[in-house]
């Protein structure tokens, strides 16, 4: 499999080298070159297939040329076995149609775990083959944080710098990261939005002196390897609840669109989905975008939902692409032209060309705490504000009700204790092997959101580590 740049100018690439880039040197995105499919009885006999044996399964022809199906499944045994529950990402049924797929019973309960636990693995595993250090920088509103450094502590050959905006991740998101004292993890606070921490990260990648000194990599979903992992569990509820014979609805707490383009990715490989919801709160620029062609920046507002307080959502890039008929250098004009004026108009023939899969729904603050009181008083289950999100998005939908919608629950609720406890009146306790949290030290930098000061910090710390 052979990867291209959806800004059309940066060398195609191997699965491995591709994950190890992260992002492309064009500053645009890895993708396959073109979609791998399924035939309807090769969906059908997805039924019954354990987690592990699924995503061999559906990952196989993203990763051939560098891995054969032997070692995919070793890594992907080891990646899963550090999850809590049995079926790794179980299905719950909420009401006739309605249900919550929990993926959050990963190391750091969240459903970044999912592909992050791979990742690290894969990371370990290319690099094991060269003699290369490499540079990981990430930006996080609070979840790929700590999953990308549980998945990267104490790796040979691996130094992983985090950036969160100070102050606006939940106190149990900020200490899963800054409590980690592995020597190779480096925690940064930035005087900024998520937002401007991913632009940094951005910024780092394209001064190419800066990204070859220290050989950058990603972890955030703009690393095609995120997605590809994330691909597996739509396969994986849509063969228990019927596929390829029925259709099933997807609801997807949505911010920087990497979830929901991996939803995209399943349907293009043949999996039948009646629609994609991709449900915001109020930092809604993928719903003006999707619902009225309005893909302009708004300022950040915090909400109960932070890990979704975002407004420049990196892979709407990757769907772009294909509404432009992957025509690498017309999109390359329009981001750079979104770059430079913040906003960019989607004529109407793509939105009806991306309406034909996805809809989108704006959740306010009230709606989400409803749909976290339906689903403690009516379905028993206590759920965090993102997947509450979801959950609503999912009930306002007017899709046929015969198709059964899945929400993606994509954080445990102790995570936001607060938010849970204000809305259904229970506080929701962290699962054991997260115990100590509060007593453990921190160790992080605060830095301001300006590039030279991160650059700065990263190339101290290496000549430290000398
Ligand atoms: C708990 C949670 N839900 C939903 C999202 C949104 O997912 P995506 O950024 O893939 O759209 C995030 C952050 O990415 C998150 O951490
Ligand atoms: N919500 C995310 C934001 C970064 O998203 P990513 O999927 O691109 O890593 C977070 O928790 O950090």
């Amino acid at each position: 499999m052979q990867y291209i740049s959806t800004r059309g100018s940066a060398p195609r690439l191997g699965f491995e080298d591709v994950t190890l880039a992260g992002l492309a040197s064009d500053g645009g995105l890895y993708v396959p070159e073109s979609w791998p499919s399924f035939s309807t009885a090769e969906i059908a006999a997805m039924r019954g297939l354990s987690y592990v044996d699924t995503a061999v399964a559906v990952m196989k022809p993203f990763v051939a040329g560098a891995l054969d199906e032997a070692e995919l499944k070793k890594l992907c045994e080891a990646a899963y076995g550090r999850f809590s529950h049995a079926a790794v990402v179980p299905l719950k049924q909420l009401d006739h149609r309605q249900w919550l797929m929990e993926l959050f019973h990963g190391p750091t309960l969240a459903f970044k775990d999912v592909a992050l636990q791979l990742l690290g693995l894969l990371f370990e595993r290319f690099l094991a083959r060269r003699d290369t250090h490499l540079t990981v920088i990430g930006a996080t509103s609070g979840d790929t944080g700590s999953a990308a450094i549980d998945a990267l502590a104490g790796r040979a050959k691996v130094d992983i710098f985090m950036l969160h905006p100070k102050g606006r991740v939940s106190e149990v998101q900020r200490r899963q990261m800054t409590t980690v004292l592995a020597p190779n993890v480096h925690n940064i606070a930035i005087e900024g939005s998520f937002d401007d921490a991913q632009a940094l990260v951005k910024a780092m990648f394209a001064d190419a002196d800066f990204a070859s000194r220290f050989n950058l990599s990603a972890v955030n979903s703009i690393n095609w390897a995120r997605l590809m992992a994330q691909v597996v569990y739509y396969f994986y509820a849509g063969a228990q609840l019927g596929a390829p014979d029925r259709p099933v609805a997807f609801s997807v707490p949505t911010g920087n669109f990497g979830d929901v383009f991996a939803g995209y990715v399943a349907a293009k490989m043949g999996l039948p989905i009646a629609k994609l919801i991709v449900a915001t709160n109020v930092n809604d620029i993928l719903h003006r975008a999707l619902s009225a062609g309005d893909y302009s920046v708004g300022t950040v507002t915090p909400t109960a939902a932070p890990s979704m307080d975002i407004q420049v959502s990196s892979n709407f890039e990757r769907l772009l692409f294909d509404l432009h008929g992957r025509d690498g250098p017309a999109l390359s004009a329009s981001m750079k032209g979104f770059e430079a004026s913040r906003r960019l108009d989607i004529p109407q023939a793509m939105r009806a060309e991306a309406a034909a899969l996805f809809s989108s729904t704006r959740v306010d603050a009230d709606r989400m705490q409803l749909a976290m009181r339906w689903a403690h008083d009516k379905a028993h289950e206590v759920i965090d504000p993102h997947s509450a999100i979801g959950l609503a998005a999912a009930q306002d939908s007017d899709l046929d009700p015969s198709v059964p919608i899945v929400t993606l629950a994509t954080a445990h609720p102790a995570k936001f204790g607060d938010a849970v406890e204000r809305a259904t009146g229970i506080r929701p306790t962290l699962p054991a092997r997260i115990g100590g949290l509060f007593e453990r030290q921190e160790r992080y930098a605060v830095l301001p959101a300006e590039i030279g000061a991160i650059e700065g910090f990263v190339a101290d710390t290496a000549a430290a580590a000398v």
